[in-house]
C-alpha cells in the first residue's frame, strides 16, 4: 500500500462512530465530516470531546463507527501509520519531560513523527518561534511558566507541518496577549490543514473558528459557522442566558438539543 497522504482530500470522514467508556456512552452513533480550515469543537463538560479528539488521534479505538482521516480508514495499520506522520496532536493532559529543553523535546517529538534527520533542527527551531518561545528554546521544560508549557505542547503538536491538526484546550493557561497570538496563528494553520480546536472559551471561537461543532451528551447538537451561532442567540428569550451572541448561541442550541428538537446550522461536506 502507498503510504502517501494525499494534501487535499476531505480529511475527517466519520461514520457512525460509538466510544463507550465502561457503561458511558460518550459518543453515540456520530456522523461528522470535517474540511480545512479551524473548527471549533464546544461543549458542555462530558459531552465527548476528548473522546472524539482521542479516536482522531489514533490513541483510542471506537467501540463502533468507521473513522477515514486523510483519505483513508484509520483501521488499516499501514494507513494508520501514515496519517500519524502527519497528524498534531496536543491533548488536554499533556505529558511532558520536565529535564529536556524545549528543543529536545521538539525534537524528540519530531523524531517519533519521523521526520528526515537532516530537516528536524529547522522544522524544531520553526515550531518553537511560532509559539513566541524562540528565547527559551534551550531552558529545561521545568522552569517553564504553565502557559509557556502549554506552548511547548502546541509546538510539538505543529513540528511536523500536520495535515490534520487536534487541539484539547489548548488556551487553557494561556495568558490574554498569548490567547491572541495563538488564535492568529490558528487561522494560519487553518488555511491549508484541518484543525479541530477544543475549547470552552466562546471567544477563540469567534476570533479563529471559521466552523463550529457543538456537541451534547454524546450526539452533535449543532453545527455551523461562529455567525449561525450567534444569530441562534439572537433569538427571543435567549437574552438570559450568556454574555455575547455566541454564548447565547450555545445555550439556545443546548436548549433544542435537549428538548429534542433539530438544531440547523449547515452542515460541511467539503
Ligand atoms: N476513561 C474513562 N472511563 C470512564 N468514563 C469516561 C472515561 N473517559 C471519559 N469518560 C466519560 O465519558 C463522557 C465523555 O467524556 P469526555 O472526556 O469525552 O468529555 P469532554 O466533552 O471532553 O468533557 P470536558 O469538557 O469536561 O473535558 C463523560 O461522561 C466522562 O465521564
Amino acid at each position: 500500500m502507498n503510504s502517501a497522504v494525499p494534501v487535499h482530500s476531505v480529511s475527517v470522514h466519520i461514520h457512525g462512530l460509538t466510544v463507550r467508556h465502561r457503561r458511558t456512552t460518550a459518543l453515540d452513533a456520530v456522523d461528522l465530516a470535517f474540511g480545512p480550515g479551524v473548527h471549533g469543537l464546544l461543549g458542555p463538560n462530558g459531552a465527548g470531546k476528548t473522546s472524539l479528539i482521542r479516536v482522531l488521534a489514533t490513541v483510542a479505538a471506537p467501540t463502533s463507527g468507521r473513522v477515514e482521516l486523510l483519505g483513508g480508514d484509520v483501521s488499516a495499520p499501514a494507513h494508520r501509520t501514515a496519517v500519524r506522520r502527519r497528524l498534531g496532536y496536543l491533548p488536554q493532559d499533556f505529558g511532558y519531560y520536565p529535564g529536556f529543553t524545549v528543543r529536545e523535546f521538539v525534537a524528540y517529538m519530531a523524531w517519533l513523527k519521523e521526520i528526515p534527520r537532516a530537516d528536524a533542527p529547522a522544522a524544531v527551531e520553526r515550531a518553537v518561534a511560532r509559539v513566541g518561545l524562540a528565547d527559551r528554546i534551550d531552558a529545561k521544560v521545568r522552569t517553564l511558566s504553565g502557559g509557556m508549557v502549554r506552548r511547548v505542547g502546541i509546538a510539538q503538536a505543529i513540528v511536523n507541518d500536520p495535515r490534520l491538526l487536534l487541539l484539547d484546550e489548548p488556551t487553557a493557561g494561556l495568558d490574554p496577549e498569548q490567547r491572541v497570538d495563538f488564535r492568529a496563528l490558528l487561522r494560519e494553520l487553518g488555511r491549508d490543514a484541518t484543525v479541530i480546536v477544543s475549547t470552552h472559551l466562546v471567544e477563540d471561537v469567534a476570533a479563529a473558528c471559521t466552523e463550529v461543532t457543538l456537541i451534547a451528551a454524546g450526539r452533535v447538537a449543532y453545527r455551523g459557522t461562529p455567525q449561525t451561532l450567534a444569530g441562534l442567540g439572537a433569538e427571543a428569550g435567549a437574552a438570559d442566558f450568556g454574555d455575547n451572541p455566541i454564548e447565547r448561541g450555545y445555550a439556545v442550541a443546548l436548549r433544542r438539543q435537549r428538548s429534542g428538537a433539530e438544531t440547523t446550522g449547515w452542515t460541511v461536506t467539503r
